[in-house]
């Protein structure tokens, strides 16, 4: 029995069918791939064509994208800080619950604040001893960087919401007048080469090569 947030008296029920077997029957080990970046730095567009190449490899992926989950779960949220947070943790603990179903969850959100990226890291802890040796930094959630300059964001403004931040019609906007703390311990960064960004297919093939190594892509 214990007391957990605000719920008393709650008990942990234990399922006959666990992780280890979800991830034989898929052949893959539940994890989560989290890409961070300023808006338009090309998280969605990575995330589409990471989950496409996962596919053709007969691999279960499955997209949380930001923008998708405040038209639903998070349509309660904003963007101010304390939002942005909560928007961040709920994530996390969904992207926790797609790992475990053995899952290789892939989060497009631009989590700007490094206190909630460190906290959501610390939310999927390599539970299992034997499996932990596999893995260097201990967890299950790896952190893709979308490392493009606010320039090139700006340029690209798909939405027009760059724009709208410039002119003072959006407040808050990330990386105009609210903040995007830089990863300091990313697993992959994204940057532009020569000055030119890597085509989707590089991008994701770069992600998948560090699945592999990392044992993700078996179970
Ligand atoms: N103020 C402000 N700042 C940043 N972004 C804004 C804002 N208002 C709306 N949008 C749009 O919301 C998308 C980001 O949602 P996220 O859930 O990923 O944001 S966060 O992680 O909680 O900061 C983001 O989508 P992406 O462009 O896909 O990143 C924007 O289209
Ligand atoms: N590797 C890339 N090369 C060229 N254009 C890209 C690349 N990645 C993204 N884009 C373009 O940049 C814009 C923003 O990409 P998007 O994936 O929507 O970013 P985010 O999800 O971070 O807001 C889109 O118009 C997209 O087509």
């Amino acid at each position: 029995m214990s007391t957990i947030g605000n719920s008393m008296n709650i008990f942990w029920q234990e399922s006959p069918i666990g992780k280890l077997e979800r991830q034989k029957l898929l052949n893959q080990k539940g994890c989560v791939v989290w890409i961070t970046g300023l808006s338009g730095s090309g998280k969605s567009t990575l995330a589409c064509s990471l989950s496409n190449e996962l596919y053709a490899r007969g691999k279960l992926s499955y997209i949380l994208d930001g923008d998708n989950l405040r038209h639903g779960l998070n349509k309660d949220l904003g963007f101010k800080a304390e939002d942005r947070t909560e928007n961040i943790r709920r994530v996390g603990e969904v992207a926790k619950l797609f790992a475990d179903a053995g899952l290789i969850c892939i989060a497009s959100l631009i989590s700007p604040y490094r206190k909630d990226r460190d906290a959501c890291r610390a939310m999927l802890p390599d539970s299992n001893f034997i499996e932990a040796s596999l893995f260097l930094n201990g967890s299950h959630l790896d952190y893709v960087f979308m490392n493009m300059p606010l320039a090139l964001c700006e340029e690209r403004d798909p939405k027009g919401l760059y724009k709208l931040a410039r002119a003072g019609k959006i407040k808050g906007f990330t990386g105009i007048d609210d903040p995007y703390d830089l990863p300091l311990n990313c697993e992959i960064e994204i940057n532009q080469k020569d000055g030119v960004c890597p085509m989707p297919s590089a991008m994701a093939g770069e992600v998948v090569t560090y699945l592999e190594d990392k044992g993700y892509l078996q179970d």
